[in-house]
Parts: C-alpha cells; sequence; structure tokens
C-alpha cells in the first residue's frame, strides 16, 4: 500500500536518506527505530509530502505523494494524518474545534463536522473534556486529541513520530493501545517512528531498522527479535563497553544529539524520554547510553553547551 523507492534526500553535504526502498503493507503497523539522526522523522515527513526528496518517489494506494500545490498532491497528503511528540494542539480551541479544525478548512458541512468530530472524540474517549481547552489537559489527553484530529479527514494512513515520548510509562502504554485499537476497527495503517524497542515489540506487526540512512533490516517484528540481526543486536547495544547518562535540556535544543553525533562521531541509544514542567520551563530528560571510551568526550562536549547531564548507574536506567 506504501511504496517506497529508492527514495534519497541530502541536507547539503549530508546524506539523510540513500537509495531506500520499503514496502508497507496495507493495514499494518509499521514501526521505524534507529539511533537518533538515522532518519527516521525525514523518512517520515518525506511520506507525508512535508519534505522534498532529491530522487526516488513513494506511492501510497498508487498515488504518488509530492510537496506540490496541485490538487492531485493535496488530495494524496489528506490520506495521510500525522501526530507528533509535542501533539501540536491549538491553545485557544478547546477539544471539539482542535478536532473539527481540519474538516474547517477543508470546507465541510456543518452536520457533517459535528457528525464525525463527536465520533472521534468518542472513539478517544474524551466525551468528558469536549469543551476543553489543552492548556488544562494531561499529556495523555492531548495525544488523543491530536489522534482525533489526525483522523478526521478518515486517512489510509497515520504517521506517529515520537508520539509516546512525550508520556510517562502508564499514559504512553494507554496511547499504544489506542492506536491498536484504531488499527483494528477502521484498518488504518499505521506508521509508528520511536526510540523505544518496547514500542516497536508491544504494537508493531512490521518492523524496519535504519542506520545512517540506510535500511539496515525490516521484516515481521516477530521474526526480526527472533532472529536477532546485526542491527537489533547494535541498537540494544553492549552493555558491557557503554555508559549511561542523564541528560536535561530546554525544548529548543532538540537537536543537540544529533550535532553531538556528528561532532564527536559517536553513537548512542536513547533509553528514556521525560518532559518536565510546562511552557518556558519546559525542559526534557534524556537517558542515553554512550560508547564507554566516548563518556568523557561526550560530558565535556555537553557541558561545553551549557546542558546539564552526569553519569548514572547502569542498573538505575530503563533499557530499550
Ligand atoms: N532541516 C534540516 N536541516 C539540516 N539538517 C537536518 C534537518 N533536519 C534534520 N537534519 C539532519 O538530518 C539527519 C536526520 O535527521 P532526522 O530528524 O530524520 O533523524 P532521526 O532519526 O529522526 O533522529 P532523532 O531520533 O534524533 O529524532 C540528522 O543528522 C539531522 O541533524
Amino acid at each position: 500500500m506504501i511504496q517506497i523507492e529508492n527514495l534519497s534526500k541530502r541536507y547539503g553535504e549530508l546524506e539523510v536518506l540513500n537509495t531506500m526502498s520499503l514496502h508497507i503493507q496495507k493495514g499494518s503497523i509499521f514501526g521505524i527505530i534507529g539511533q537518533s539522526g538515522a532518519g527516521k522523522s525525514t523518512l517520515l515527513r518525506c511520506i507525508n509530502g512535508l519534505e522534498t526528496f532529491d530522487s526516488g518517489r513513494i506511492l501510497v494506494d498508487g498515488i504518488q505523494i509530492s510537496t506540490g500545490n496541485d490538487r492531485q498532491a493535496r488530495e494524496a497528503r489528506r490520506e495521510i494524518g500525522m501526530v507528533f511528540q509535542n501533539f501540536s494542539l491549538l491553545d485557544r480551541l478547546n477539544v471539539y474545534d482542535n478536532v473539527a479544525f481540519p474538516m474547517k478548512s477543508w470546507g465541510y458541512k456543518k452536520k457533517e463536522i459535528d457528525e464525525r468530530v463527536r465520533e472521534l472524540i468518542g472513539l478517544v474517549d474524551l466525551n468528558d473534556k469536549i469543551s476543553a481547552f489543552p492548556p488544562y489537559l494531561s499529556g495523555g489527553q492531548k495525544q488523543r486529541v491530536a489522534i482525533a484530529r489526525a483522523l478526521t479527514m478518515q486517512p489510509k494512513v497515520l504517521l506517529c513520530d515520537e508520539a509516546t515520548s512525550a508520556l510517562d510509562p502508564r499514559t504512553a502504554e494507554s496511547i499504544l493501545n489506542l492506536l491498536k485499537e484504531i488499527n483494528e476497527k477502521t484498518g488504518i495503517t499505521i506508521i509508528v517512528v520511536a526510540h523505544q524497542l518496547s514500542v516497536i515489540r508491544n504494537i508493531c506487526t512490521h518492523m524496519a531498522i535504519l542506520e545512517d540512512g540506510h535500511l539496515a533490516c525490516h521484516g515481521a517484528t516477530t521474526e526480526i527479535f527472533m532472529q536477532a540481526p546485526a542491527a537489533l543486536r547494535r541498537l540494544q547495544g553492549n552493555r558491557e563497553n557503554h555508559a549511561n547518562l542523564s541528560v536535561l535540556f530546554c525544548e529548543q535544543d532538540q537537536f543537540v544529539f544529533s550535532r553531538m553525533v556528528r561532532d564527536l562521531e559517536t553513537d548512542f541509544d536513547i533509553m528514556d524520554i521525560q518532559h518536565l514542567g510546562m511552557g518556558k520551563e519546559a525542559q526534557i530528560h534524556y537517558s542515553i547510553r554512550v560508547p564507554e571510551e566516548k563518556l568523557d568526550t561526550c560530558l565535556s562536549w555537553l557541558r561545553k553547551k551549557g546542558i546539564y547531564c552526569q553519569t548514572v548507574e547502569k542498573e538505575g536506567a530503563d533499557s530499550v
């Protein structure tokens, strides 16, 4: 149903996607995982027509995806809903109006909008919050609103970019269960980008591992975990030779790890992410695992950038 054929993309000198080909079956829940900077989000943005690419093509149900503004390109993009880590809700609109927003933009009739919005708010179990505004919702409730909004145009595909990374483990689990339920009820194809192997293992029927813009392996999730190819083992990492770090930074520093990978030519695993505080005070706490021989350079690189970091005992970390 989704055909990605020889997809390549560069940002200047940096080759982010390298002749990547991948077929994603209709109705599957497909997980994409890889080290930070491997190209996961870029691939998702290409599928959604949010990002241009240099060569290759992407077909959704036989229709070619592009960033163009012609009718065919817009209709094709309409078939794809997307949810993000930071929810991307409009704070000035209540739950009902956030969910209604895409249909209003496309000029649907009021009655049709009302029926669909109420149905979706019921589906994500938020009937009691229908008039609430996003600042008064929990993270899990915000993500439910974002999921309902992404489904308003009855897309064939739902893309989830780190949809549960900002949530505590129990809330994350309830969102993953909701995605699974939506997949079973509607048959929608779901693509999930995640940092944690547990997310992929829990809900994905199929998966792909990206490494430096290459497709390192892909297939049925159960088979990949059973066969444990080298790419999976690399992702799981060899704990003996790795050190765990606790890193705290502000939302606007989100590209810091990609820069660290480039500057220090090191790999690392993100083992846990927690969002702390709200608004201007918001911070993100990452538990990461770096190769032991790179530990000192990573610590001094992060500290030079004014980022709080410290090593932690291995037993204290939440493994992927
Ligand atoms: N707009 C941009 N301009 C320049 N480089 C970019 C841009 N967006 C992403 N990159 C670079 O492209 C590479 C792939 O980024 P991408 O966000 O796709 O990786 P990712 O696998 O999703 O990483 P993460 O897990 O950290 O989100 C990174 O090296 C990143 O720094």
